[in-house]
């Protein structure tokens, strides 16, 4: 009976064992289940990052959020995660069917560019190459661009051509108009820190007496420098989404593969716990029903050793199964990072890119997108709050003659020095923005109407006050500036509209003035 008793105690030992490798199995699928949340979370954190892409993409990856922030099982999401998938996929093709566009119109224009006659033998054989070279595929944006600024200069040589052929090509007035017309697009066009150098010396050289060719490079280099902007941006959102792309394709292979293992092995340790259930059975059936000693002890031996089998095989599957668990969230971790340094860049690039967007890169004062969205702003906080909110126009008096006199750099100066000074001359919750031009627009929450002339008066002489010097002359430069309150029932852009017909009163009445439309 000892031995029974032996047996019997290392049966609980073997339960005990099982019971353990049981909950061991549940903690490791917790684990695995808390790191695949953890990463579908970010998954969706980065989704939210290629918003604006296309339609179709914003509503399949909403949806994929909507998926991953209520999921349980990581299958749930699999359909949707496949079908983001798909969406990103068309959108390569889709970018790819419009640079194969693009590659076709630029051969068609190099064809015609070949039919002009009397084009230096020179040129034409570089133009031929030029064709061929365009036979290739482009990959992405950054192989368009270049051909485009090539073909440009195609065009330039030629004009260079004629140029040199006619010899005395005059500078007309409209040629004069064109480049003031270009000098003046400038101003408005928000050009990069690193380009602004260039920006300005083209605005100068326009300004200035300058040949026909003149008007022609700065056509060409400011082209050039706008098409780069572009393609900055293009390629950086395109770069991005190519790279969630394969994160999304990779992160479902894991998951999909991790789940099918886990079925499979979920199996197979069923099958191993009801093996080993029987046998314990086995042996406290034996334990009853055998009297002879040896004969128990030969049973017992035989089902203990095919328990310690059946038991080692279970270690075995659970081995396999944890070092399968640790590659999977070893590949996802990989994952992560990567997406994470890659998240990082393209915000940075991003970030970069909306300051270009909001700032007026003449005067660094916000822009009119800037204006529209803080317009908005303040009409809400207006609507809820009840406060009084004015909107202010204010335009530099006789610009013009600043600009004529002493030359557009010196009224670009002005411009800075001014809207300096409108800025300083506010309070925090106050806003200022550049129209456009030399026209100012201000939006002022919170002033009684017993305040707002002597606060636009004080804003008015500051600027008057302003010891401004061209060429040894003292000058003084003035502004008129309109103002309305916002009324009961009236949209921001009507009030908007009143402020700037008061504006227009008030240079009517000889400049240097505020007028109110109360
Ligand atoms: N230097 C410079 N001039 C600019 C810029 N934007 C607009 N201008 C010039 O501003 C001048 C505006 O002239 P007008 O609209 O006739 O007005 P004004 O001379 O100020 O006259 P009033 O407004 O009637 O007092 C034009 O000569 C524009 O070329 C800029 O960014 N830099």
């Amino acid at each position: 009976m000892k031995d029974a008793a032996i047996g019997t105690s290392q049966v609980s030992v073997l339960q005990q064992k099982l019971y353990s490798a049981k909950q061991a199995l549940e903690e490791m699928n917790e684990e695995q289940n808390e790191k695949l949340r953890i990463l579908m979370q970010f998954i969706a954190q980065l989704s939210l990052a290629c918003k604006g892409q296309s339609l179709e993409l914003d509503n399949k990856l909403a949806k994929l959020r909507h998926k991953l922030a209520s999921f349980s099982q990581v299958e749930e999401s699999l359909p949707t995660l496949y079908e983001a998938e798909a969406t990103l996929k068309q959108q390569y093709a889709h970018v790819m069917l419009q640079l194969e566009d693009s590659r076709k119109s630029l051969s068609n224009i190099v064809g015609q560019i070949q039919r002009v006659e009397s084009l230096p033998s020179k040129l034409k054989l570089e133009i031929s190459y030029f064709k061929k070279d365009l036979l290739k595929p482009f990959h992405s944006y950054w192989d368009y661009i270049p051909k485009v600024e090539k073909i440009i200069g195609f065009y330039d040589a030629i004009l260079q051509e004629k140029l040199n052929l006619g010899d005395q090509f005059e500078v007309l007035p409209r040629h004069r108009q064109a480049a003031h017309e270009l000098a003046q697009l400038l101003s408005e066009i928000e050009f990069r820190k690193e380009q602004r150098i260039q920006i300005s010396e083209i605005k100068q050289q326009l300004t200035e007496e300058f040949e026909l060719n003149i008007l022609l490079n700065a056509y060409q280099i400011v082209l050039g420098l706008l098409l780069d902007n572009i393609a900055r941006e293009k390629t950086a959102s395109q770069e991005f989404l190519y790279v969630l792309n394969n994160a999304l394709s990779n992160v479902q292979e894991v998951v999909a593969d991790s789940y099918s293992h886990s079925i499979k092995n979920y199996q197979v340790a069923k099958q191993l716990n009801r093996d080993i259930n029987h046998q314990v059975d086995n042996v406290g059936e034996t334990v009853i029903e055998v009297d002879d000693i040896n004969e128990l002890k030969n049973q017992i031996t035989t089902h203990l050793a095919s328990l310690r089998k059946s038991l080692s095989r279970k270690e075995l599957l659970e081995n396999r199964e944890q070092a399968q668990l640790k590659q999977s969230v070893e590949t996802l971790r990989r994952e992560l990072k990567e997406l994470g340094k890659e998240t990082e860049s393209y915000k940075e690039r991003l970030f970069e890119q909306q300051k270009l967007n909001l700032l007026d890169s003449l005067t660094q004062l916000p822009n009119r997108s800037a204006l529209e969205e803080r317009m908005d702003i303040e009409y809400r906080n207006h609507k809820r709050t009840k406060q009084p909110l004015w909107v202010a126009v204010a335009d530099i008096d006789h610009f013009k003659t600043i600009n004529d006199s002493f030359g557009h750099s010196t009224g670009d100066k002005t411009l800075q020095v001014i809207a300096m000074a409108l800025k300083n001359s506010l309070r925090e919750s106050e806003f200022v923005a550049r129209y456009g031009g030399e026209e100012f627009v201000l939006l002022l929450p919170d002033v009684a109407e017993s305040d707002i002339l002597p606060l636009l008066n004080r804003v008015r002489e500051k600027i008057k006050s302003i010891p401004f010097k061209f060429k040894n002359q003292r000058i003084t430069v003035t502004v008129s500036i309109g103002a309305a309150q916002i009324i009961e029932n009236e949209l921001i852009t009507e009030t908007f509209d009143r402020a700037d017909a008061a504006l227009y009163k008030a240079k009517n009445e000889s400049r240097d003035r505020v007028i109110i439309d109360f």
